[in-house]
């Protein structure tokens, strides 16, 4: 069946605390480019692979990946709230085939998502709810997190499932590169911050507010070169985009979550959504690069890249 692919770094700054004119204008451009590229490919169903950014999984229980066969958007930073258009029987198939391939898989019938699975859509679609999807969350911030072997064999399972589907399918992935925005981390977290990210209480009104204005500060430091955080590392990030590009994920099986975080910051993990959907295109054969745009962009706290890549003959 048809396939292709669409990798698409987000962030929640985007639109709100803009880097230099012509930067936004580039972006744009490349925007613009993967939004032609998705038209004349014209998908009917899109898999969409996204972290999370502790507003739909929690510690109580943190699964490595979950599949919905029915999602919803709670709206932080302003994305769009409500129900994804999840095709559930296409989502209900895959996860069957991925299951019977040997690979491990959650799922959940009411997955809660946040932009991450959101700005993709919003960005390339127009919103939520004008293409057929089946959201699949891959832990990208939650230690502890398993070998990137592992986030392939689920990429390559999916592809596969996806091949019996006789659908055009878009491989969709959202977020990196390299970037250290201030998400909370579990380990020596004070019991409030604790408690919030193991049980998952839904903020107050206040309390989101309190920690989308933490993310604002957190780029105005990176901008002042103050954050005292991970650095975005354009080096590092062409590195990945180059193998991921080659198809040489054989290279990518031997990287380790170590390295991710030392060259990348502890968001970069995010790259997880991106080895996923390359892995998927990978399952029906070679593949070539459409299209590449990179920017290291403080603004938005992201090593932003949109790639388009489409099956070989
Ligand atoms: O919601 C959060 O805690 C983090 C927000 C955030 C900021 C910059 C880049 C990202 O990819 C991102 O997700
Ligand atoms: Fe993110």
């Amino acid at each position: 069946m048809p396939v292709a692919l669409v990798g698409l770094s987000h962030s929640p700054l985007m639109g709100t605390n803009q880097p230099a004119d012509e930067t936004v204008q580039r972006v744009d451009a490349a925007l613009e480019e993967a939004r032609a590229f998705v038209r004349d490919f014209d998908p009917d169903l899109v898999v969409l692979y996204a972290p999370d950014h502790y507003n739909g999984f929690f510690y109580e229980k943190m699964p490595p990946f979950c599949l919905g066969t029915s999602a919803e958007s709670v709206g932080d930073f302003g994305s769009e709230a409500g129900p994804l258009r999840v095709d559930t029987e296409a989502a209900k198939t895959i996860a069957g085939s991925v299951l019977e391939q040997d690979v491990d898989l959650t799922i959940s019938a009411r997955m809660k998502v946040d932009h991450g699975f959101v700005q993709p859509l919003e960005v390339l679609f127009g919103g939520i709810d004008t293409v057929d999807v089946v959201p699949v969350y891959i832990n990208g911030v939650a230690s502890p997190l398993g070998p990137v072997r592992r986030v392939r064999a689920l990429g390559e399972a999916i592809g596969r499932a996806a091949a019996d589907l006789d659908r055009r399918v878009l491989f969709l992935a959202s977020g990196g590169l390299s970037h250290d925005p201030p998400v909370p981390v579990l380990e020596g977290a004070p019991p409030k911050v604790a408690d919030a990210l193991i049980e998952g209480t839904p903020p107050t009104p206040e309390q989101r507010a309190r920690g989308e204005k933490r993310v604002l500060q957190g780029a105005l430091d990176y901008v002042a070169g103050t954050s005292g955080r991970r650095e975005l590392n354009p080096e590092w990030d062409r590195l990945v985009l180059d193998t991921l590009g080659k198809g040489d994920l054989d290279r990518v099986d031997t990287w380790t979550n170590a390295w991710f975080e030392a060259e990348g910051g502890g968001s970069a993990h995010e790259v997880r959504t991106w080895i996923a959907a390359h892995a998927s295109l990978s399952a029906q054969g070679s593949y070539t690069v459409r299209s590449r745009f990179y920017e290291a962009i403080p603004e938005w706290i992201a090593g932003f890249a949109v790639t388009t890549a489409a099956p070989d003959a």
